[in-house]
C-alpha cells in the first residue's frame, strides 16, 4: 500500500543512509524540511520533499496540515519483562532509605528475581506485552529489551523467550540483551564465582543455541559485579559473538568504561558518575555513551554528565530504562524533556540522542532512527505544535496524535 503524508509542518530528523551517529557539535544540527511531503511504501519510507514537489497521482493521503512527523524514539536501554511492581520500595525511599540500603536488605533486582520465578510464561508475556503497547502508543519504535530478573536458568530463559515472543507478535524491531549477571543471587552469596560459572557454563550456551540472544550486558559496580567479573563474562561472550552493551557508572567509577571499550562494547549505559580516564577511554572507541535521565529522576541520582560528554567531541544516545525499581516510566517524551530540563540538552542534541544515536546503541541505524529513503516507516505524528522545541518544553502534555511502525497506525 502506498500512503502520502502531506502538509507536514516541519519533518524532523531528514537525512542520509550513511549517517550512522551524530558526534559532539554535529549534535546541535537537527536537519528538517519545513512544508514537507512523506511518501511511504508498504513498510518503507520511499521519498520526500518539499510540498511543491509532492506526487499527484496518490489514491491514499494523509493530510497533516499544522502537524510535524518525527522518526520514532529509539529505546536502547529497557527491562520490561518483569513481574509485578516495587510501589513498597518507592514508599521506603520515600521515608529515606537509599536504593542501595533496600538491595542490601533483600529488595531491589533480587525482590524482582524472586516474583518473576513465580510467575508463570503466559502471565509475564501478557504484563510484558501492555508495557511494550503502552510505550508504543508514546513513540517507540524500537526498542531493547533485557533479561536479568531471572537468576536462574530456567527464569532467565523463560525471561527471553518471552522476549522472542514479543518480536514474533509485534512488529516493532525489538532486539534483546542477555543480563544474567544483573545481581548475585542469595544462594551464591558466598560462592560468587559459582554464579558466574553458571553464566559462562550453561546459561550462555543454552541461550545463544536457542538464539534467544542479540546482546550480553553485565551490571559492573560495586557490590555487584567487578571488573574482572565483567571481563570475564565477556571474554566468554566474545565466543559466541555476542557484542555487549554495559551497565557501568551508575554510583561509582570502578573501571568498567575501560574494559567495556577495551572489548568494543556497542554501549555503556547510565554514566552518572563518570572521571575524566573514563572519558578518555570513551574518546578512543566507536562505544555509545547512553544516559538515562528518568532513572536520575526516579532515585535522585546525579544525572549523567552529558554537557561534558558532547563538548568533549563525544556521541550520546538517551534511552528510558523502564524497569520495577529504578525507573517504573518507559515515556521516551519525558526522558527527552528532561535531557533538555536537567542535563542541558538543546532540543536538538536530545532529539539526535534519542533516535539516530539510540539506534546506533542498538546496531539498527540502517534501518530506523530517522526519515531516511530505505528505512522503516516508523514515526510520529504530532498534535498540532509550534515548534519541535515544544515537545520537551510542554514535558507533561501528550503531544502525539498518532504513532505509524512499519507503515502500520499504532
Ligand atoms: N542498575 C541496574 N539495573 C536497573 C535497575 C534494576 C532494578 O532496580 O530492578 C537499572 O538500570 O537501573
Ligand atoms: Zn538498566
Amino acid at each position: 500500500m502506498t500512503q502520502l503524508f502531506i502538509n507536514i509542518k516541519e519533518l524532523i530528523q531528514v537525512r542520509d543512509l550513511e549517517v550512522l551517529k551524530v558526534s559532539g557539535t554535529a549534535m546541535k544540527i537537527l536537519p528538517t524540511l519545513k512544508n514537507a511531503f512523506l511518501l511511504v511504501e508498504d513498510n518503507t519510507i520511499i521519498d520526500y520533499g518539499l510540498m511543491q514537489n509532492a506526487p499527484n497521482s496518490i489514491d491514499n493521503v494523509i493530510d497533516c496540515n499544522g502537524k510535524m512527523i518525527f522518526p520514532t524514539w529509539v529505546d536502547s536501554h529497557t527491562h520490561i519483562v518483569f513481574a509485578g511492581n516495587r510501589e513498597q520500595e518507592f514508599v521506603d525511599r520515600i521515608k529515606g532509605l537509599t536504593y542501595e540500603e533496600i538491595a542490601n536488605k533483600g529488595g531491589g533486582i533480587l525482590n524482582s528475581a524472586k516474583k518473576l520465578q513465580e510467575t508463570s510464561f503466559e502471565d509475564l508475556y501478557q504484563q510484558s506485552a501492555n508495557r511494550l503497547e503502552e510505550v508504543m502508543t508514546l513513540g517507540t519504535g524500537a526498542i531493547e529489551i533485557k533479561s536479568g530478573y531471572g537468576l536462574t536458568v530456567d527464569a532467565e530463559i523463560k525471561m527471553l523467550s518471552v522476549i522472542k515472543k514479543l518480536k514474533e507478535n509485534y512488529s516493532i524491531p525489538i532486539k534483546s540483551t542477555f543480563l544474567g549477571a544483573h545481581a548475585l543471587p542469595t544462594e551464591f552469596k558466598n560462592n560468587k564465582q559459582e554464579y558466574i560459572d553458571l553464566i559462562i557454563n550453561e546459561m550462555l550456551p543454552k541461550i545463544t543455541k536457542e538464539n534467544l540472544v542479540d546482546f550480553i550486558d553485565i551490571f559492573c559496580e560495586k557490590g555487584y559485579f567487578s571488573v574482572e567479573d565483567t571481563e570475564q563474562i565477556l571474554e566468554a561472550a566474545k565466543k559466541y559473538g555476542l557484542r555487549s552493551k554495559i551497565h557501568v557508572n551508575q554510583f561509582n567509577s570502578i573501571g568498567g568504561i575501560k574494559i567495556a571499550t577495551k572489548h568494543n562494547a556497542l554501549s555503556v549505559d547510565h554514566l552518572e558518575i563518570l572521571n575524566d580516564d573514563d572519558l578518555h577511554y570513551l574518546k578512543n572507541s566507536e562505544t555509545m555513551p547512553v544516559a538515562l535521565p528518568s532513572c536520575s529522576f526516579f532515585l535522585g541520582i546525579p544525572y549523567t554528565p552529558a554537557r561534558k560528554i558532547i563538548d568533549n567531541g563525544l556521541p550520546l544516545a538517551l534511552a528510558s530504562d523502564f524497569n520495577p525499581g529504578s525507573t517504573p516510566s518507559g515515556n521516551m517524551n519525558f526522558v527527552v524533556a528532561a535531557a533538555c530540563i536537567k542535563m542541558k540538552l538543546t532540543p536538538e542534541e536530545a532529539i539526535n540522542a534519542a533516535t539516530i544515536n539510540g539506534a546506533y546503541a542498538l546496531n539498527i541505524s540502517n534501518k530506523v532512527g530517522s526519515i531516511t529513503r530505505g528505512k522503516l516507516a516508523n514515526f510520529i505524528i504530532t498534535k498540532e505544535i509550534p515548534s519541535y522545541g515544544f515537545i520537551p518544553y510542554s514535558f507533561g502534555s501528550n503531544l502525539i496524535d498518532s504513532v505509524f511502525i512499519n507503515g502500520h497506525k499504532v
